[in-house]
């Protein structure tokens, strides 16, 4: 938790009806948790300061989004310095990727990324060439060891993420552990590396080494979203979202871990940020037949998501009996296994959003996977 006072946030809401981009300085108290927000323009007061339990001094940075009375308020600036500096200091980035070997460990290593603190605000799936991973470890070109590791690198799917904590380069580091996999298991046998790695060159994960690196690197990976193509098939595919709320309290890691124990595929993985636009148009199917469907819009534009294409044999069906009923107290009664019956809450924030009808399965995956990662 940071020091406490008062942080202030420069936030702004398209305002649907008078199509006009309103602006509010959002501040939030660490001492009782509350918070208020002016009116920017008209310099008035716009919400008097009170508690709001759904949003945590963690949802508040530069570039994230915090929902109040149903308004998607995008963070676009720091309000003053004293916010910028405490802010910053405890947003150190650094590149996280798991490697190849430990592809399936995916959901295992997420848990253990926020068990430890870490903010995730970018993450993908994706596959390198041989090329793309020669010139993302150039620095060891010539080595006994390249050959090997380069081909290694490109033998499978990867999964690259941003990670963002206060000093989250030696951090990250510490948390893989040493570079061979048996030093790790000797010296540090609770490490990553330690418990998903397979030996001195397959080592389950990677992490930039200093501020500079962390930079080139987030640049290689992020830099411009269509070098990597996604990942997903768009066929015997199925989409599940993990809602906002299930990531907040940090549940993505045994979800995905849940999908993939009971021998799914997940053959693409990305994290999204919807806006509310983009969440009612692609549930607009539910529009006047749910009737939670404006809430449940609002909850998939919360904050950050998982989307997943599964792949198996009837994968609508299949992925539908591991995630439950709708509803998460029927799934208590009558399916506590399912993980709407371990991770939902109620019949909005129900865990994960999946897929309805098998016609369907391809053409949702399409929606994130070809539509929003391209826009
Ligand atoms: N002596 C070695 N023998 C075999 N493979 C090695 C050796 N040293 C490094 N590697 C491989 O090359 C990668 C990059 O090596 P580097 O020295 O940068 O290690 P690191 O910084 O701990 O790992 P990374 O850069 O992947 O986080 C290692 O993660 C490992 O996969």
């Amino acid at each position: 938790m940071p020091a406490d006072g008062r942080y202030a946030f420069l936030v702004e809401w398209l305002d649907p009806q008078a199509q006009l981009l309103r602006q509010y300085m959002l501040f939030y108290y660490t001492v009782d948790r509350t918070i208020e927000m002016d009116d920017v323009k008209n310099r008035r007061k716009f919400l008097r300061r009170c508690e709001f339990p759904t949003i945590t001094f963690e949802d508040l940075y530069v570039g994230g989004t915090v929902s109040v009375y149903s308004r998607e308020l995008n963070i676009v600036d720091y309000g003053d310095e004293f916010t910028k500096s405490a802010i910053e200091k405890k947003s150190e980035r650094t590149l996280g990727l798991i490697k190849p070997d430990a592809f399936l460990k995916v959901g295992k290593i997420v848990d253990a990324i926020y068990k430890d603190g870490f903010r995730v605000a970018q993450l993908r799936t994706l596959q390198l060439t041989r090329r793309d991973a020669m010139e993302f470890y150039a620095e060891h070109e010539g080595k006994p060891f390249y050959p090997a590791l380069t081909e290694f690198m490109s033998s499978g799917p990867i999964v690259a993420m941003e990670l963002v904590a206060d000093g989250a380069i030696q951090k990250w580091r510490k948390l893989i552990g040493p570079t061979n996999t048996f030093t790790a298991q000797k010296e540090a046998p609770s490490s990553l590396r330690a418990l998903f790695g397979t030996d001195g060159t397959r080592n389950a994960c990677h992490g930039s080494d200093s501020t500079a690196s962390a930079d080139r690197e987030l640049g290689f990976f992020f830099g411009s979203p269509s070098r990597f193509p996604s990942t997903a098939r768009f066929n015997n595919c199925t989409l599940a979202v993990i809602k906002p709320h299930a990531v907040k309290n940090g549940h993505a890691g045994a979800i995905l871990d849940g999908i993939i124990e009971d021998g799914f595929e997940i053959s693409a993985l990305q994290l999204f940020n919807m806006t509310r636009t983009n969440a009612s148009e692609f549930l607009e199917v539910y529009k006047g037949v749910l009737p939670e469907y404006s809430k449940l819009a609002e909850e998939l534009s919360n904050g950050p998501c998982f989307a997943l294409e599964v792949r198996s044999e009837n994968a609508v069906q299949a992925l539908r009996e591991l995630i439950g009923p709708h509803d998460p107290e029927l799934a208590r009664v009558l399916r506590p296994t399912t993980l709407r019956a371990q991770f939902g809450v109620d019949k909005v924030m129900n865990a994960i959003h999946c897929t309805d009808l098998p016609e369907d399965g391809q053409l949702e995956v399409e929606y994130f996977f070809r539509i929003l990662q391209n826009n």
